[in-house]
C-alpha cells in the first residue's frame, strides 16, 4: 500500500535521509528500529506530509501523497507524534472527535465510547488536554489516530512513558486493531522485544540508511542488532521459551 522510491531529504546541508526504498504491504506491522538520530521521526514526517518530499517519491495505493491535499492525507494515513506540539484547549473527548474531520460519507469508524473504553480514557474524557500526564497524553493521540479510520497508521514511539499495564495494552490494542479494522502500520519505537514480538517485518535505519528490511526472525539472535547499536545483546529465555534480548 505505501512505496517510498529513492527517498532523500537534507536539513541545512546535512542530509537526514539517503535513497530511501521500501514498501509496505496491507494490513501489516512494521516497526521502525534505529539508533538516535537515524532519521526514524523524519522518515514518518515525510511520509505524514509535515516535511515537504524533496527527492524520491512516496505513493499509497500508487497516489503520489506529495499531490495530495491535506484532508486527502488524513483519509489515508493517521499519524500520532513522539509528543503532541501544541495542545488545543479541547477535552479529551472532544479532542478525538475531531479526529473525524477527514471521514468520508460511509467511512465506518470505532464507535466513540467503546473507544475511550478500550484506550481506557473513559474517566478522564472531560478532563483538558493539558491536565493529562504523559501517558494519558499518549493514550489520547493513539485513539485520536484510531478514530481518524484511517487505513495507515504512524506511530512514533507511542509507548514511551507509558507504564508497564498500559504499554502491554497499547501493544495488544495495535495487534487487535490491524486484525478488526485492518489497519496497516508502521512504528518507530527503541522497544527492540517488543518490535520483535508484534512485527511482521523490521525496518532499519542507521545515519539515514535503510540497512535492514525483512522479517524479524534472523534479528532474534542478537548480532546484527549488536552491531547497529553498538552494544553486546544477550538472549534471555522465560519459563514459556519466549526468547529475550537484553
Ligand atoms: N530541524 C532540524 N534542524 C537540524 N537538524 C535536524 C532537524 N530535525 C532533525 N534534525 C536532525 O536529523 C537527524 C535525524 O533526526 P530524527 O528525529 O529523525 O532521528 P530519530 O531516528 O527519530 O532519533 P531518536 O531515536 O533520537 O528519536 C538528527 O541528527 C537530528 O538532529
Amino acid at each position: 500500500m505505501l512505496n517510498t522510491t529513492n527517498l532523500s531529504y537534507s536539513i541545512e546541508g546535512k542530509t537526514i535521509l539517503k535513497d530511501i526504498n521500501f514498501s509496505l504491504e496491507p494490513n501489516t506491522i512494521t516497526c521502525v528500529l534505529g539508533p538516535n538520530g537515524a532519521g526514524k521521526t523524519t522518515l514518518l514526517k515525510q511520509i505524514c506530509g509535515l516535511s515537504k518530499v524533496e527527492k524520491g517519491t512516496i505513493t499509497i495505493d500508487n497516489k503520489n501523497i506529495s499531490k495530495m491535499n491535506e484532508n486527502q492525507r488524513a483519509c489515508e494515513i493517521a499519524y500520532v507524534p513522539q509528543k503532541a506540539s501544541s495542545l488545543p484547549s479541547f477535552t479529551v473527548r472532544d479532542f478525538i472527535l475531531q479526529a473525524s474531520y477527514s471521514h468520508q460519507e460511509g467511512q465506518t469508524f470505532p464507535p466513540l465510547d467503546d473507544l475511550l473504553s478500550i484506550c481506557e480514557l473513559n474517566t478522564i474524557q472531560n478532563q483538558t488536554l493539558s491536565t493529562l500526564s504523559g501517558g494519558e497524553m499518549q493514550r489520547t493521540l493513539f485513539a485520536s489516530a484510531l478514530y481518524q479510520a484511517s487505513p495507515l497508521i504512524l506511530l512514533d514511539e507511542v509507548t514511551a512513558g507509558l507504564d508497564p499495564a498500559h504499554h502491554d495494552s497499547i501493544c495488544q490494542l495495535i495487534q487487535q486493531t490491524r486484525e478488526s479494522h485492518k489497519l496497516t502500520y508502521l512504528w518507530v519505537t527503541h522497544d527492540i522485544n517488543r518490535a520483535l514480538m508484534y512485527a511482521d517485518r523490521i525496518l532499519i535505519l542507521k545515519n539515514g540508511e535503510l540497512i535492514f528490511d525483512d522479517n524479524p526472525q534472523s534479528l532474534k539472535d542478537g548480532r546484527f542488532l549488536s552491531q547497529v547499536f553498538d552494544k553486546q545483546f544477550k538472549v534471555l529465555t522465560d519459563d514459556e521459551g519466549q526468547k529475550y534480548l537484553i
